[in-house]
């Protein structure tokens, strides 16, 4: 796995570098040698080519240019396939029609063509320049030429060759008449020829054997990194999930209660028991910052246990107070999958006649099942619904499968998630998709409750709809027991219905 990554991170690298590289290494090229074209027409246009053209001193002048530059060989002016002037090497009045390409004088501009040059015979590379009637024919060292493309090429690590008109002029003989790899070309915008650079396969290898050192160490500290990342990771959960164990010894995990209160009357019919790590360091913990260790190991069963035990002793007391109050206790539905799991249940509600009327469980739609697991499911929600039980399905809208769970299983309560309770402020289609909610919630007998009620027009829409309860911190946030007996006191002896919102609002900040 490890050599695979590092190959592919090689590979990819020298895709991307090689590219990168040949594209500059070519335009170099091309700018340096538009150089060499540029300085020998601006020599060539200081001669005079008017009346009493080639003279001894036009002849001068053009042997002092070859003379002045490496790569000129030779350099004449033709009419009619016949040298008329030269530097002074060369004889006038010489037909050279077999040397130039039939089609020359068809040209309107510069062009280049490599042909075999009579008097030395040897090929030699041409480059032609219109001059009024006539053209400028300078003969290039093309031995030079080619010593210096594949000079340049070697010195940028890749093989490079110069064309024109798809022809190949100069360069590596090498790989005159064969394809580079990972091919880039940049024209000349001045004169006629391409620069191609590219790789042959000897060189491409190279490049990966240069590059893999590279590539495996960078796969080697992404792998450092990921090991210490995980390892790290996995020592927080462990550390966390020691913490838990020790929490739960030490009865540190406590039921916070939200009212859940009707929504015309506002008075609260029951709660909703959240779970609170009362941690010694951090203080008042969420579950947000726990519940996923917790589920995942499956502490949360000792929790909830543990939970429904206090609850039972809580429940006694709000008995007193009102005897139609419930509490709404947070389980999974792979607890209640779990046979063993729910006869435990079972025995802590036989043991506590205030848990056998008045105890809702909720659970929400996000937990997948096998048919087996629903099945199973199913019979644990029938035999808890024997002992008193009432069930809540939670967070309905939040996931994909909240309609399939209301066919499949029977709820008596359906909890509408706050998402779409604050969505529907501003949304239309979240507000009629609510409207839906309540009437699926009609078909399927359940009663209704709208989380995460904030504001008062929430509240009211929600009223509108015709959704019997609410949930939210407009009405209380989530508080110790003992914080819930004295307010569900205040509350019972002062209904909250004639009360304006704000007289409302004054009540739960106190
Ligand atoms: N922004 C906003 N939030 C509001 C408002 N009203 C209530 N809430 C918060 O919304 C959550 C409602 O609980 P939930 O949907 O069952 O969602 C619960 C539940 O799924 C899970 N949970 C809580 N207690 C237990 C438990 O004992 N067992 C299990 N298995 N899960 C639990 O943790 C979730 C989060 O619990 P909490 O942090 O206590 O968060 C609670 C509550 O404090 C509001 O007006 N605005």
């Amino acid at each position: 796995m490890f050599i695979i990554l590092a190959l592919l991170v090689d590979i990819f690298w020298v895709v991307l570098d090689t590219e990168e590289k040949m594209e500059q290494s070519a335009s170099i090229a091309v700018e340096r040698m538009d150089a060499l074209f540029t300085g020998i027409e601006k020599k060539l246009a200081a001669i005079d080519t008017s009346n009493d053209f080639c003279t001894e001193s036009d002849r001068q002048a053009l042997e002092d240019i070859i003379y002045d530059s490496v790569s000129i060989k030779e350099i004449s002016f033709i009419r009619d396939n016949k040298i008329v002037c030269s530097d002074r090497s060369r004889q006038h009045n010489v037909d050279i029609s077999r040397e130039l390409p039939k089609n020359y004088s068809d040209f309107t501009g510069r062009f280049t063509y490599t042909a075999k040059d009579q008097r030395r015979n040897k090929n030699a590379l041409f480059y032609l320049i219109p001059a009024q009637d006539m053209w400028v024919r300078v003969s290039l060292h093309l031995d030079y030429i080619d010593f210096w493309v594949s000079d340049f090429g070697a010195r940028h690590s890749m093989k490079a060759k110069v064309i024109y008109n798809g022809n190949f002029v100069a360069g590596d003989a090498e790989v005159k008449n064969c394809d580079l790899l990972n091919l880039i070309e940049v024209d000349s915008q001045k004169y006629p020829y391409t620069v191609m650079t590219g790789y042959n396969g000897h060189l491409l290898l190279k490049a990966f054997k240069d590059q893999l050192l590279y590539a495996i160490l960078i796969i080697f500290l992404i792998s450092a990194l990921f090991v210490v990342g995980l390892s790290s990771l996995c020592r927080n959960r462990r550390t966390l999930e020691s913490e838990i164990v020790q929490a739960i010894k030490n009865n540190e995990f406590v039921g916070y209660l939200q009212p859940i209160v009707c929504s015309q009357t506002q008075q609260w019919r029951g709660a909703e028991i959240l779970l609170r790590w009362e941690h010694p360091h951090n203080g008042l913990t969420t579950p947000a910052e726990f519940i996923t260790i917790a589920e995942n190991s499956g502490l949360i069963n000792d929790i909830t246990l543990k939970l429904l035990a206090e609850a039972a002793r809580n429940k006694a007391v709000l008995d007193k107070i009102n005897p139609d109050h419930y509490l709404s206790l947070n389980v999974t539905a792979s607890m209640i999958a779990n046979p063993f799991f729910v006869r435990k249940l079972i025995s802590i509600i036989k043991h506590s006649p205030a848990l056998q009327h008045g105890i809702v469980l909720e659970f929400t739609e996000r937990e997948t099942f096998t048919d087996d697991q629903l099945a199973q499911l199913q019979t644990g929600m029938t035999k808890l619904r024997q002992h008193g039980v009432t069930w809540a399905l939670d967070d309905f809208g939040s996931g994909y499968s909240g309609l399939s769970r209301l066919q499949q299983l029977s709820f008596e309560v359906l909890k509408i998630d706050r998402a779409f309770v604050a969505a529907s402020s501003t949304d239309t289609i979240t507000h009629s998709i609510l409207d839906s909610i309540c009437n699926l919630a009609k078909r399927f007998d359940c009663d209704v409750i709208a989380e995460g009620i904030e504001t008062t027009e929430q509240a009211e829409r929600v009223n509108a709809l015709g959704i019997k309860y609410c949930q939210g911190y407009l009405f209380a946030k989530p508080m110790s027991f003992s914080k819930y007996v004295s307010k569900l006191k205040k509350a019972q002896r002062q209904p909250v219905l004639d009360l304006a919102p704000k007289e409302l609002e004054q009540i739960i900040e106190h």
